[in-house]
């Protein structure tokens, strides 16, 4: 059973429609009124980030070259005797880290290992399309119901809840385990860990990255050193912003009970960091219906906001799925949309890397053929993740030709996802929605028991720039949402809730880095802890 990037757990038999949110509907974070309660919390966490660490500690540890090491070793009590000494030394290794951890805050460092990388160069020429078409179809949605969650009521009850969870699932105390010798021929599991990442450390980033999935449900055990690194990715890339802006915004909150004068001070720090000014106004209006019932201490004032922010975030799913997955053992097909420069190329060889890993049998059409260069880019990416390419060598191709071909050949080979590369420039707002349109309806036809959707790729450090060049590419295509890319660096972070606003577009995808591993599905949860989270 893959693990299934998309969803971020191992597949199951049922449909999209009928399962639950990717991640589950977030929890409230901890009212940390009473000092003691907020105590039992940290070790809970700490309990539960040790067990997870040890449990990615001894995935690595059954990786290839240590299984045949063990293979080696079983063959004399020897061997055992030597694994035993390993893991105990490794278990007091752990509780050495944790304790300094613990003491001093000073990132610690543990052994690591270098992922390896398949690459292959594959490449396959298409044939001239022919046929054209008639009508648009409107895509169907299911609207969904989404209850709305009262905060203040539920908030003790539902962190009692949690603490309880979390001591059903955390190791209570880490025992020093015997190594097994394995031996050579034994099937490995496949697991999301097999990549090992360069900083393996139990440091602050790895307890906060455990935290964040240990408040969504997550089990210690279940956990991939690949999301930890991912999280820390995240909330380093917006470190810029929580700096600038949002550690501000937290002093104001921190000073005491939350007033009108604090209010106003939000309402500016929040337009400096890209919030704009519809997002921005609806912010301040809950914070103001709040604050007319009951005066906020500072703790349960962070709390609200960081609520209202996933609140605003998680709108759009009101009406469509909340998760994005593509359907098992059918065409679907994903129009990437966006202006150049802004991450297409870069978000498919992604997007076609998780694919591939969570074992969908994916392709890319590279229909941007307006620019040579990029048809090579798309190329070269999915040379990387080892996705085969359907472009067309001639020079000006009809995009929707190439659209056209790809079909042809995703049918051909029981292809379950087509990433679909688009042109992205902007010198008349006509030649593109008539180009998008031509695509649209080559796929309405073509592909018509396919699952179309269609996302808009929009560069975060543009800020508002971006969101109005999105406003057209919004009426141009039947879009079901957003990637947002270049989080990582920018002091634009907040435009994320600026473009669920503007647009009423659900972020499906964040790209935190120019890495092949660094786009993932989007959790309002774990958006809002990177941004504003301790
Ligand atoms: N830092 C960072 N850079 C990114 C990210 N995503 C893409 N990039 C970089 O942005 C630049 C443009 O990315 P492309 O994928 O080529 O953009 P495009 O929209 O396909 O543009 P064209 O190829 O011109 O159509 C490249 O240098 C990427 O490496 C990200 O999440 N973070």
């Amino acid at each position: 059973m893959p693990f299934n990037w998309f969803r971020r757990k191992h597949d199951e038999s049922s449909t999209p429609q009928e399962e639950q949110p990717a991640t589950p509907a977030p929890e409230q974070p901890a009212d940390v009124s009473q000092e003691q309660s907020a105590q039992d919390a940290a070790v809970d966490y700490l309990s539960f980030a040790k067990a997870a660490y040890k449990s990615i500690q001894e995935r690595q540890q059954q990786a290839p070259e240590k299984r045949a090491e063990g293979a080696e070793g079983a063959e004399g009590a020897e061997g055992a005797e030597e694994a035993a000494e390993l893991a105990e030394s490794e278990a007091e290794a752990l509780d050495t880290q944790v304790e300094r951890l613990v003491k001093t805050e000073e990132p610690v460092t543990a052994e690591t290992a270098t992922p390896a990388e398949p690459i292959s160069t594959e490449e396959i020429a298409t044939t001239e399309a022919s046929a054209i078409v008639e009508e648009i179809t409107p895509e169907a949605t299911a609207p969904e119901e989404t209850a709305s969650v009262p905060f203040w009521a539920k908030a003790e009850a539902e962190r009692q809840a949690r603490l309880e969870r979390l001591k059903a699932t955390a190791i209570e105390e880490p025992e020093p385990e015997v190594l097994q010798p394995v031996t050579a021929t034994e099937v490995t599991t496949p697991t999301a860990d097999t990549d090992l990442a360069p900083d393996f450390a139990f440091d602050e980033g790895f307890l906060w990255s455990a935290e964040v999935l240990a408040a969504q449900g997550r089990r210690p055990e279940d956990i991939s050193l690949e999301e930890i690194t991912w999280l820390k990715k995240l909330r380093q890339g917006l470190g810029k912003t929580r700096r600038n802006i949002v550690n501000q915004l937290k002093s104001i909150v921190g000073q005491g009970p939350l007033n009108q004068a604090a209010v106003m001070e939000i309402e500016a720090l929040l337009l400096q960091a890209d919030v704009g000014v519809e997002a921005t106004d609806y912010i301040i209006e809950a914070l103001q219906n709040q604050i007319k019932q009951a005066a906020l201490p500072p703790d349960a004032a962070i709390a609200y906001l960081k609520k209202i922010l996933r609140d605003m975030l998680d709108r759009p799913l009101q009406n469509c799925s909340p998760i994005f997955v593509p359907e098992k053992d059918r065409l679907n097909i994903w129009l990437i949309t966006g202006v150049n420069g802004a991450g297409k190329t870069t978000t498919i060889g992604k997007l076609a890397h998780i694919a591939q890993k969570s074992g969908y049998n994916c392709l890319i059409g590279a229909a941007d053929t307006f620019r040579a260069a990029a048809v090579e880019q798309v190329k070269v990416w999915g040379a990387r993740s080892n996705v085969e390419v359907i472009a067309n060598p001639g020079k000006n191709t009809d995009p929707a030709a190439v659209v056209f071909d790809a079909i042809a050949a995703a049918q051909a080979r029981n292809t379950e996802l087509l990433l679909v590369d688009t042109a992205g420039r902007l010198q008349n707002k006509k030649n593109l929605m008539d180009e998008l349109s031509k695509i649209r309806r080559i796929v309405d036809k073509k592909a018509s028991d396919a699952r179309v959707e269609s996302l808009l790729v929009l560069d975060a450090t543009l800020g508002q720039n971006g969101l109005r060049q999105a406003e057209v590419f919004a009426q141009a295509a039947q879009l079901s949402g957003v990637v947002l890319t270049k989080l990582d660096g920018t002091a634009k972070g907040g435009v994320a809730l600026a473009v669920v606003q503007q647009l009423n577009l659900p972020i499906r995808f964040i790209g935190a880095g120019e890495g092949i591993e660094d786009l993932r599905p989007f959790s309002s949860y774990e958006f809002v802890e990177a941004l504003i989270g301790t």
